[in-house]
């Protein structure tokens, strides 16, 4: 049984539709992160899973039990809010053990269980303080704390990390995924973040629109865009898209660079048989698939660089390819080429994308 079923949910406002019947199934203990664009509907989404969002259309079921009308407090879910959401007259230890309270148990219970999550996320120094004394990601974490000890099936987390600067994001991340790691607890994450949903997703959910665009696991969705949303969604610096015409040579496909002096370059194989003598398609190449030794690769293409923008043993390469920009990716360190003055990069065509510029979708057959 999934943890969590999301069958053809739908939410208006009034008139304004702004999820549009999405369908997900969430295993027990996997950790989904819906990631997307501002306005896309994942916070809705994971709303309207907690129970803090009517449902317009469609069903929520949480353990098998549709939880349509459950309201948020009995539906054995926990949030980790943005703003922590902290109470600011109580410390610590009494803001961690709230729902607890709320809920009656007994005081030895309550306590054990605060010290167990304060154990758990290096709190145990700080249970007497006032989230007004603590930094923000202690407060975080006692935001956590206050989850963990009510012991949910699922555990719902809103962009928790948006308010910490990027060091500590980046050190939080990796504790909360060592928490899913301990507890194995089925986990709903949204950010807008693609880095934080690489590195935290058993499975990405990418939403566009109030729309699931593609659903895999992270190198699932890296290495297999279905379209050009995701292809320029996930990854950084994002893919190079650019448009192009296919032209049939000796048989085979290449993409002529659109407005050019009729540069092409090999469709790989993959993608070959889908397309047709004269369609209008992009051609998708990762920074990293764009090569400085130009000489050593099959296929190249002239280029122009406009600037080189070092970052230590890589540097990026901002450029145009007959006036479609470009980014492309060297490692300094290997590199003997003068970067700013590279005139012809070698494109690693095994690894190049082909998308139908009209629908947008890629032109792999995916499994
Ligand atoms: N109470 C509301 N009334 C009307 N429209 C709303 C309301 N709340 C959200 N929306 C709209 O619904 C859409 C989805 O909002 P949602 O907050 O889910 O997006 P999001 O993907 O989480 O974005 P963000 O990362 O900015 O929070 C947006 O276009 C938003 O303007």
């Amino acid at each position: 049984m999934s943890a969590v079923e999301i069958n053809d949910v739908v939410k208006r406002y009034g008139a304004l539709e702004v999820v549009h019947g999405i369908n997900l199934s969430i295993q027990p203990k996997e950790f989904v992160v819906l990631v997307g664009p501002s306005g896309c509907g994942k916070s809705t989404t994971l709303r309207m899973v907690a129970g803090l969002e009517d449902i317009s259309g469609g069903t929520v079921s949480i353990g098998g039990r549709t939880v349509n009308k459950v309201a948020p407090k009995d539906r054995d879910v926990a949030m980790v809010f943005q703003n922590y959401a902290l109470y600011p007259h109580l410390d610590v230890a009494e803001n961690i053990a709230f729902g607890l309270r709320v809920r009656r148990e007994k005081k030895d219970v309550v306590n054990q269980a605060v010290a167990e999550a304060a154990h758990i996320l290096g709190l145990t120094d700080y249970l007497k303080r006032k989230p007004a004394d603590l930094s923000g990601g202690q407060r975080q974490r006692v935001a956590m704390g206050r989850a963990i000890v009510r012991k949910p099936k699922v555990f719902l987390f809103d962009e928790p990390l948006s308010n910490l600067d990027a060091k500590l994001r980046t050190h939080m991340r990796a504790e909360i995924k060592l928490l899913h790691r301990r507890m194995e607890a089925t986990s709903i994450y949204v950010t807008h973040d693609q880095v934080e949903a690489m590195t935290l997703a058993d499975r990405i959910v990418i939403m566009n629109n109030g729309h699931i665009e593609q659903v895999g696991s992270p190198m699932d969705v890296f290495l297999e865009p279905a379209n050009t949303f995701v292809a320029s969604f996930i990854g950084s610096p994002p893919m190079n898209l650019i448009d192009a015409t296919i032209s049939m040579v000796d048989g085979r496909p290449r993409g002529v660079i659109a407005g050019g002096a009729g540069q092409s370059l090999a469709i790989p194989g993959a993608f070959a048989r889908n397309t047709r003598d004269g369609q209008a398609v992009k051609l998708g190449i990762r920074p990293e698939a764009m090569l400085v030794n130009a000489e050593a690769s099959a296929e190249a293409v002239d280029c122009i660089i406009d600037l080189v923008e070092p970052l230590g043993a890589e540097a990026l390469l901002h450029g145009r390819i007959d006036d479609h920009p470009f980014i492309a990716k060297a490692e300094t360190l290997s590199a003997i080429h003068d970067l700013a003055n590279v005139r012809r990069l070698g494109v690693d065509t095994s690894r190049m994308h082909v998308f139908d510029t009209e629908t947008g979708r890629t032109l792999k057959t995916l499994a």
